[in-house]
């Protein structure tokens, strides 16, 4: 035979372990077919363009294997360096940013410019995607949210979320991709929406199968200084422990408030995935052990 037509016992190794992991995510791909899949996109893994498109091709495959993926995106960090950029400096009141009328517009045109660089991965990949923000359709209801008593301006505090426009996206084949801007119930003003609670509501409201969090951690700790204490599953009861008992603070603190609240009112499951590991959403949803936190109601099996 010809050297370049053998198969090398090595070579034949990684075709088989291959086709293992195929198999491996054989019951997951049939258990979540059809399954409406919330992934909130933020952190690290939006500043860094290859991270950036790995995720959007993790939800281009979970799209064509049949399951219903919906992207929340965040940006933050770029509405921060873009209000520097306008000698602007970004103030935080328990992880919400103080936003006066011009910090709104900042932030709704960079969410925007954020948002269809998604949209237009994904047309790269050859799916359909629209890029939207809580305001369309009326999809995102918000009042104003006060923090520790104080006003910070134009934010935004979830009072209704209507899926209609989500379903009506889904039903067409589209990938929805939401900016988390809102519209004032009362005013009609737009109002800033931490990219965590535009996420969780909208969860809720579709009552997704699975939350998925990329996050700038590998998922919860018991110790977060000690990378051994990771806690890959847990259910909303042992989450409520570890926040009435202090061990959760900082950012995880809302976060786990808020999926805990999400999973009482519809959310089957919750993920905290590190966004910085490439892959991360193939890694949890298709293998045994997965790799972050999975925040359940019952075991999946
Ligand atoms: N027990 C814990 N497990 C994991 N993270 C924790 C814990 N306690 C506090 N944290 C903090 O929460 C942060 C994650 O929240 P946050 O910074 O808001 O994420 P993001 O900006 O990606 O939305 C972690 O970086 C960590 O510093
Ligand atoms: C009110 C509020 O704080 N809104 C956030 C919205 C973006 C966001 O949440 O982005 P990340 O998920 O990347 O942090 C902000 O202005 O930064």
């Amino acid at each position: 035979m010809e050297e370049n037509k053998m198969v090398n016992n090595d070579s034949m190794d990684m075709i088989l372990a291959k086709a293992q992991t195929l198999i491996e995510a054989l019951p997951y791909i049939q258990k979540f077919n059809g399954k409406r899949v919330v992934v909130k996109y933020g952190g690290s893994a939006m500043v860094d363009e290859n991270l950036k498109y790995n995720v959007i091709k993790d939800v281009a495959l979970l799209k064509l294997i049949g399951m219903e993926p919906i992207i929340v995106h965040g940006g933050g960090k770029e509405i921060s360096a873009w209000l520097k950029k306008i000698g602007k400096e970004s103030e935080f009141v328990n992880g919400l940013r103080v936003t006066d009328e011009e910090t709104l517009d900042v932030a709704e045109m960079v969410l925007s410019k954020v948002n269809k660089s998604l949209v237009s991965m994904m047309q790269k990949l050859g799916l359909k995607a629209v890029g939207i923000s809580g305001k369309d359709s009326g999809l995102l209801k918000v009042q104003k949210k006060l923090s520790g008593g104080k006003d910070i301006g134009y934010v935004g505090e979830v009072v209704s979320a209507d899926p209609t426009i989500i379903d009506t996206l889904i039903a067409n084949d589209f990938i929805p991709v939401i900016a988390p801007i809102g519209i004032g119930i009362d005013d009609y003003h737009g109002y800033n929406i931490n990219a965590d609670d535009a996420a969780c509501a909208i969860a809720t409201a579709i009552n997704a199968e699975k939350l998925v969090f990329l996050t700038d951690i590998e998922g919860v700790f018991v110790d977060p200084t000690d990378k051994t204490t990771l806690i890959s599953e847990m259910d909303i009861n042992e989450a409520q422990e570890f926040i009435d008992s202090g061990v959760v603070g900082g950012g995880m603190l809302p976060k786990l408030t808020n999926c805990i609240e999400a999973m009482k009112n519809g959310v089957a499951r919750v993920h905290m995935l590190d966004g910085r590991v490439e892959h991360c959403l193939l890694l949890e949803f298709f293998t045994e052990k997965g790799i972050g936190t999975a925040i359940l109601k019952e075991p999946l099996f």
